[in-house]
C-alpha cells in the first residue's frame, strides 16, 4: 500500500470469530458485546464458513460484468428506490465540500428475497440466487450476534433486540452492491478534488451492516483517538458495525459509529467493489433518538435517506447524518476536520 504520512490505519478494532459465535462462545460473547459499546466496529473472521467466502468470490466476478456494462443498460434495473434497484453516481453528496459521491450500486431487497425473485430486468436477474444466497448468511448471521448481544444485555422476550427483526417483516433490510471508479484527479487542477469521489460521512440507519469489502477505502472516525482512521481490508473477514436504531434500541449503550470512503491519495487507482448486507428493525418499531423524539424504523430510514441526498440544505447541524454522534461542540471544533482525502 502506497500511503503518505496523513493516512492512518485503526490498530483498535476486535476480531470475532464467526465459529465461536456459532458455539455459542461465552468468552467471544462477551468480547462481542465490548467491541459494540466500545468500539461499534469489529472484523467477523468467517474463514471457518468455506462456503461463504467462496461466494464472496463469485459475487465479485458478477458485480464486476454487471458495473462495467453502458449506463443505459444498468438504469434499465433503476427503481428511483433507496431499497431496491440501480442507483447511478452522484445520487448523494460527497465528503469533499461541493462533491457529490463517486459510487454506483445495485441493491436487492429482503423483500424481494422473501417473494423469491428480485424486480430486475436485466440479465443479472439469471445471477440473482448468488445474492440472494448471501442475504440469507448475512441475515442469520446479523441476527445471531443481536442474540448474543441480547444475552449479554439480560434483555428477555419480546424487548430482545432480534424479536424486532423477525420475518416476515417486512423490514427496509437490504443488500447493496457498490463499485466505486477508478479516477483520476481533473486535469490542470491541483488543489481540488475531483467532482465525484466516495462515500459521504455518516452512520448506518439501520441495526447492523455486515459488510465485505477486500480494498481500501473505507474510514471511522475512532471513539478512542477522534480521528479518522483506515480499516484495513482483511481476506477472509468481513467488517461488521452496530447502526442507529440498535444503538437507539440500546439506549445508547451500543455504538453507531460516523465512518465513510475515501481514496488513499488524490486518484483512485484502481475500481473498489463492496457488498453490505443492511440489517434493520421491522417497519413500524419504534425507538427514541437522543433528544427523546420518537420515530418508527422506516420513518428514521427515510428521513434519513432524504439528509444523504442534501445534508448541506436538510442537516446543516450534521447531527442525523451522524446518528448524533458528533457532539455540536466537537464538530465546530473540527475533530473530524482531517481532509477527507488522504494526501
Ligand atoms: O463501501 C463501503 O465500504 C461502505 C459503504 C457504507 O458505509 C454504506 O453504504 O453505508
Ligand atoms: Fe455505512
Amino acid at each position: 500500500m502506497a500511503t503518505s504520512e496523513s493516512v492512518v490505519v485503526s490498530k483498535s478494532l476486535p476480531t470475532i470469530h464467526l465459529n465461536l459465535l456459532r458455539a455459542e462462545n461465552v468468552t467471544e460473547s462477551k468480547n462481542l458485546l465490548d467491541a459494540c459499546r466500545t468500539h461499534g466496529f469489529f472484523y467477523l473472521d468467517l474463514t471457518s464458513d468455506p462456503e461463504l467466502c467462496k461466494l464472496w468470490k463469485e459475487m465479485l466476478r458478477i458485480m464486476e460484468n454487471y458495473f462495467k456494462q453502458p449506463l443505459d443498460v444498468k438504469m434499465q434495473d433503476a427503481r428511483g428506490s433507496d431499497n431496491f434497484g440501480y442507483e447511478p453516481i452522484g445520487n448523494e453528496e460527497g465528503p469533499n465540500p461541493k462533491t457529490r459521491d463517486g459510487y454506483e450500486s445495485l441493491k436487492f431487497s429482503r423483500r424481494e428475497f422473501l417473494k423469491g425473485s428480485s424486480d430486475l430486468t436485466t440479465s443479472v436477474r439469471s445471477q440473482e440466487n448468488h445474492f440472494f444466497s448471501f442475504i440469507e448468511h448475512a441475515h442469520s448471521i446479523t441476527l445471531m450476534i443481536l442474540s448474543h448481544l441480547s444475552s449479554q444485555l439480560g434483555l428477555t422476550g419480546a424487548s430482545r433486540f432480534e424479536a424486532h427483526h423477525a420475518d416476515p417483516g417486512p423490514s427496509l433490510s437490504t443488500l447493496s452492491i457498490m463499485r466505486y471508479p477508478e479516477h483520476e484527479k481533473r486535469v490542470g487542477d491541483t488543489t481540488e478534488a475531483p467532482c465525484n469521489v466516495g462515500h459521504n460521512k455518516h452512520t448506518d440507519v439501520g441495526s447492523l451492516t455486515f459488510l465485505l469489502a477486500a480494498q481500501w477505502g473505507l474510514q471511522f472516525l475512532s471513539l478512542t483517538t477522534k480521528r479518522w482512521e483506515f480499516i484495513e481490508p482483511r481476506p477472509g473477514h468481513a467488517i461488521i458495525n452496530v447502526g442507529d436504531s440498535l444503538r437507539f434500541l440500546s439506549g445508547g449503550e451500543l455504538a453507531s459509529v460516523v465512518h465513510r470512503v475515501v481514496p488513499l491519495q488524490e486518484t483512485q487507482d484502481e475500481d473498489r467493489y463492496s457488498i453490505a448486507y443492511f440489517l434493520r428493525m421491522n417497519d413500524g418499531g419504534v425507538f427514541s433518538d437522543t433528544t427523546g423524539r420518537t420515530w418508527t424504523a422506516d420513518e428514521w430510514h427515510d428521513f434519513k435517506f432524504g439528509v444523504f441526498k442534501n445534508p448541506s440544505a436538510l442537516d446543516a447541524k450534521g447531527q442525523f447524518l451522524t446518528g448524533m454522534m458528533i457532539p455540536e461542540s466537537e464538530e465546530l471544533l473540527g475533530s473530524e476536520g482531517q481532509k477527507a482525502i488522504a494526501t
